[in-house]
């Protein structure tokens, strides 16, 4: 609940996506160094923002004081997409009204990406329950800025860790099936179909760069699993196989 009796929650409408987006673009600026600079025009924040108001699966949620935006939240059934409060009104614990809001209208848990350079706000997050996830080197956000995947997991953690599991292992599962079709297709063009130690190395120092925290060692005995598993999947023929 507002610890401010001034400062208001509601359901954004189309309406206020200027005064969004303008709020926004402010804290935006107001950002750097901790946020790399936006890569938009108000304009096309302001386009962007009625957009994302106009999407069935999106809610805006504001938080006003005084008749004035402060901050607002942008959702969807499984992420924070925004959270932002005006720069003058940092520190005024609107972040924190809007979050507890987020939980609520979300009490199974929701996910957000936060740059890894915005500390400050890593912090908020930490301190009101969120984990960090993941991290990536940036290639995935229009910024190309390293960022960091948080999750508040809700009243049933392990229900809403076990979901995350479930669609990271349904690409394991197609990524095998691919890996186990190109196991095959090489045995059946390689004359000497001995294990190659060293092309085995090759492939759990490629996986190290992209998992430097499981180490070469235990991706080697990872790689080392999949391929004598792969070995014996495309010999037995198996599903998808084609024959000689
Ligand atoms: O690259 C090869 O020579 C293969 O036979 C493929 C493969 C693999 O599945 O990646 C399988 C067995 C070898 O020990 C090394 C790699």
């Amino acid at each position: 609940m507002p610890t401010d009796p001034e400062l208001t929650l509601r359901r954004a409408e189309p309406e206020d996506a200027e005064a969004l987006a303008d709020l926004y673009s402010a804290a935006r600026v107001a950002a750097v160094p901790q946020m790399p600079p936006a890569l938009h025009t108000n304009a096309e924040d302001r386009q962007w923002m009625a957009g994302q108001l106009a999407r069935v699966d999106h809610e805006g949620w504001l938080a006003e004081h005084d008749g004035r935006v402060i901050g607002y939240a942008l959702i969807t059934p499984t992420w924070l997409d925004h959270l932002f409060v005006h720069p003058e009104h940092l520190g005024s614990g609107t972040g924190a009204v809007l979050l507890d809001l987020v939980k609520s209208l979300r009490p199974d848990g929701f996910a957000l990406w936060v740059f890894e350079s915005n500390e400050g706000a890593r912090r908020f997050y930490a301190r009101h329950g969120l984990v960090e996830l993941e991290r990536t080197d940036g290639s995935g956000n229009e910024e190309r800025a390293p960022d960091v995947r948080m999750a508040w997991p809700g009243a049933e953690p392990l229900r809403f860790y076990r979901g995350l599991i479930d669609e990271v292992d349904e690409q394991l599962g197609d990524l095998l099936a691919r890996r186990v079709a190109l196991t095959r297709a090489v045995q059946r063009i390689k004359h000497d179909t001995s294990r190659d130690a060293g092309r085995e190395r090759e492939i759990a120092a490629a996986l190290a760069r992209r998992a430097p925290e499981l180490g070469e060692e235990r991706l080697a005995r990872i790689v080392h699993t999949i391929i004598t598993e792969s070995l014996e999947a495309a010999r037995e023929g198996g599903v998808g196989a084609h024959g000689g």
